[in-house]
């Protein structure tokens, strides 16, 4: 693992720290320290087993074990692992709910777990399998209550609700309770939520999960313009790929609580030679697609053929253009999709491709 962790490091990690300081009534941070900033943070989780009959054994989880990273002001980073990896208790640490066992952690200067109050007006969270709001009340009626609980004044609160309202198409979900909206549109109230106090900073767990193609597509695109235009620093972790892909140009993957790679998504590919899946419907029945590998790439293999519809795989850090545009050319193509490899994969084949 060491291996890989040394391997792997090779990303975009400390570019901006420059830009990471400088706020009015931003505590000084440590020179050119990020904006999110950890150093050797650890949770460790006491917890009680059965060992027999009436007999319980405490034992401890390092649930985060020595984590360092710094992400700069207007960065949207990645944050991903396999189930139980420690994503959810470092961000669980960096809203403060959370108070490390060891280690220096720090968001916008502030330590999270001494000043949660105040770190609260500066940070927005969104847990997609827990929702914020109230659950008989109108989405309206839960604005309202968040705008008294962060003191948001008048006209602020009207712009970023009208501003979420109208990127967010919430217009007609205003009045309805929120038990009554779908998973897709309670996530859209949920992140709007997080937002009406304008913070610098977002934490996104999970903020697509379950949602359809439009929903996830309509999420992603908001995002990208929150952080675009206010220039928001987020902290994206999710179990899809194309969610990264799309949204951020550096990811980190955790696992077992230690930090395995810090860098781009195609050199996360690269490290872990994970393939992303062609799936085409052709007109008719025909013997698997072989291309020449001049045109359509390297490594592209046909996989599986079931009727009219064939799977080729082709290396995650390329392109799909160029094979696309082979077979439509050589191929009578009725319809095509591309599968993202899941992040287990992508995480089990890091590993083993570690020397
Ligand atoms: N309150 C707790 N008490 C004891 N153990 C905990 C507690 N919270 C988390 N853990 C353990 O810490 C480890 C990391 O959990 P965490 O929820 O941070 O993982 P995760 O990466 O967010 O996983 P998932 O993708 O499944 O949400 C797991 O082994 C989990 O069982």
């Amino acid at each position: 693992m060491g291996t890989v962790d040394g391997v792997a490091r090779q990303g975009t990690g400390g570019d901006g720290e420059e830009r990471s300081v400088g706020r009015a009534g931003e505590e000084p941070s440590a020179g050119g320290e990020g904006f999110i900033a950890l150093d050797g943070v650890e949770k460790v989780f006491q917890v009680r087993r059965r060992a027999g009959l009436l007999r319980r054994e405490r034992h401890e989880v390092r649930a985060v074990d020595g984590i360092s990273f710094q992400v700069a002001r207007g960065e949207m980073v990645g944050y991903i692992g396999p189930n139980g990896a420690g994503k959810s208790t470092t961000i669980k640490m960096l809203t403060g709910i959370l108070t490390p066992s060891g280690g220096r952690l720090r968001v916008a200067g502030i330590d999270p777990s001494r000043e949660r109050t105040r770190l609260a007006h500066r940070i927005g969270v969104v847990f997609g399998q827990r929702t914020t709001l109230w659950w008989d009340l109108p989405l309206r009626d839960s604005y309202r209550l968040m705008h008294r609980m962060y003191r948001i004044p008048e006209r602020r609160y009207r712009e970023n609700l009208d501003r979420c309202v109208e990127l967010l198409d919430l217009g007609q979900l205003l009045e309805v309770p929120v038990r009554q909206l779908s998973l897709g549109q309670r996530m859209r109230g949920d992140i709007a939520a997080a937002l009406l106090h304008d913070p610098e900073v977002l934490y996104l767990d999970e903020p697509t999960i379950g949602l359809d193609v439009v929903s996830k597509a309509k999420v992603r695109q908001f995002l990208k313009e929150l952080n675009a235009e206010r220039g928001t620093t987020v902290l994206l972790t999710t179990h899809d790929l194309t969610d990264i892909e799309q949204l951020c140009r550096r990811v980190m993957v955790i696992d077992h609580g230690r930090l395995m790679y810090d860098g781009s998504l195609a050199g996360l590919h690269e490290v872990g030679e994970s393939e992303r899946m062609l799936v085409v419907d052709l007109e008719r029945e025909l013997p698997p697609i072989s291309l020449d590998p001049e045109g359509a790439g390297p490594g592209v293999r046909a996989v599986r053929v079931e009727g009219v519809r064939q799977w080729l795989a082709f290396p995650a850090s390329a392109s799909a253009a160029p094979l696309v545009a082979r077979i439509a050319a050589e191929y009578p193509l009725m319809d095509l999709s591309v599968r993202e490899p899941d992040i287990e994969a992508v995480i089990a084949r890091m590993y083993e491709a570690a020397p």
